[in-house]
């Protein structure tokens, strides 16, 4: 497994020396010594990390780790306390238009227009990223199309399932055609046809040398979509590399992913519920 030794240590995979090695080696997202604390609580740790361009990247952690306030803070949405953020080599916080037009972003607890139908949303998403309107409608359509939204086109937003939302979030962070897409646990509270048709639409998008940067700690839907991973935990990269490379010899990532976060031994063993047992015969 490619855990990282300890805090400062040199990282392995495709970071630090190991880039100037491989120059052929483009970065989509370059981290550098990134801080967020609110009040005492550290949520994320001095983080240094390079996300290589063109793959399907898993940023995953349990609750709690600082996956949600990396990503706001890569997606220039939360201003860190220090370190840098280069996006396909813009700064996110002294470039910030530069960056936001080569980006698509579906946060966590995505904010929609509610009183808007899908359609409209999509339409007035395109007027704000300067699209000519033609292109708008054509992306649209497609877009609805391919997210099986077509038939809910013109239902305000507000009637939208949490499926639906996820879809129309891919889709308006999809419209402008961005270089990097930013997914904060996109596949939550999904169905799986739902998941099926959004994991379509991203390894179309990752085929076509994109790439996507998502966040989960379900650890099958990582290990099945991802060609490469960064483990978060305690505000700190634990590990990162190839999907090969961070599982290295455990069974599973699911496995690797236990044995970094430590909760190998403690995993659910449940040895203090001794009074949880149903109500014993009845
Ligand atoms: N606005 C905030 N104010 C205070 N503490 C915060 C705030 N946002 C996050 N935190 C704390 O920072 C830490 C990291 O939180 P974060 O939401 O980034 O974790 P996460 O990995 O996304 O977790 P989850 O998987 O549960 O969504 C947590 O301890 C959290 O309580």
């Amino acid at each position: 497994m490619k855990a990282e030794q300890q805090e400062d240590a040199a990282p392995a995979g495709l970071d630090g020396e190991a880039v100037a090695a491989a120059p052929h080696v483009r970065q989509a997202v370059e981290i550098r010594g990134l801080w967020k604390q609110f009040g005492e609580r550290i949520a994320v740790s001095g983080i240094d990390l390079d996300i290589p361009a063109g793959q399907f990247v898993g940023l995953v952690g349990p609750n709690g780790a600082g996956k949600t306030t990396t990503l706001s803070m890569v997606t220039g949405l939360l201003r860190p306390d220090s370190g840098t953020v280069r996006i396909v080599g813009h700064d996110v916080w002294r470039d910030p238009v530069a960056v936001k037009s080569r980006i698509g972003v579906l946060p966590e607890g995505l904010r929609l227009f509610e009183r808007l139908s899908g359609r409209e949303l999509l339409t007035y998403m395109g007027a704000l990223r300067g699209l000519p309107d033609e292109e708008t409608e054509r992306r649209a359509s497609q877009l609805l199309d391919v997210l099986d939204l077509g038939s809910a086109q013109h239902k305000l937003v507000i009637d939208y399932s949490t499926g639906m939302r996820k879809k129309i979030g891919l889709a308006t962070a999809l419209l402008h055609n961005p270089e990097v897409l930013f997914l904060d646990e996109p596949f939550e509270g999904v169905d799986p046809v739902s998941a099926q048709t959004i994991r379509g639409v991203l390894e179309r998008y990752t085929n076509s040398g994109a790439t996507v940067v998502f966040s989960s700690h379900v650890m099958e839907l990582v290990e099945s979509l991802c060609d490469w991973v960064a483990v978060l935990a305690t505000g700190k990269i634990r590990a990162r590399g190839s999907l090969d490379e961070v599982r290295g010899d455990a069974p599973s990532l699911q496995d690797a992913f236990l044995e970094l976060v430590g909760a190998g031994g403690r995993a659910g063993s449940g040895d203090s519920l001794d009074w949880l047992d149903g109500g014993g015969a009845r």
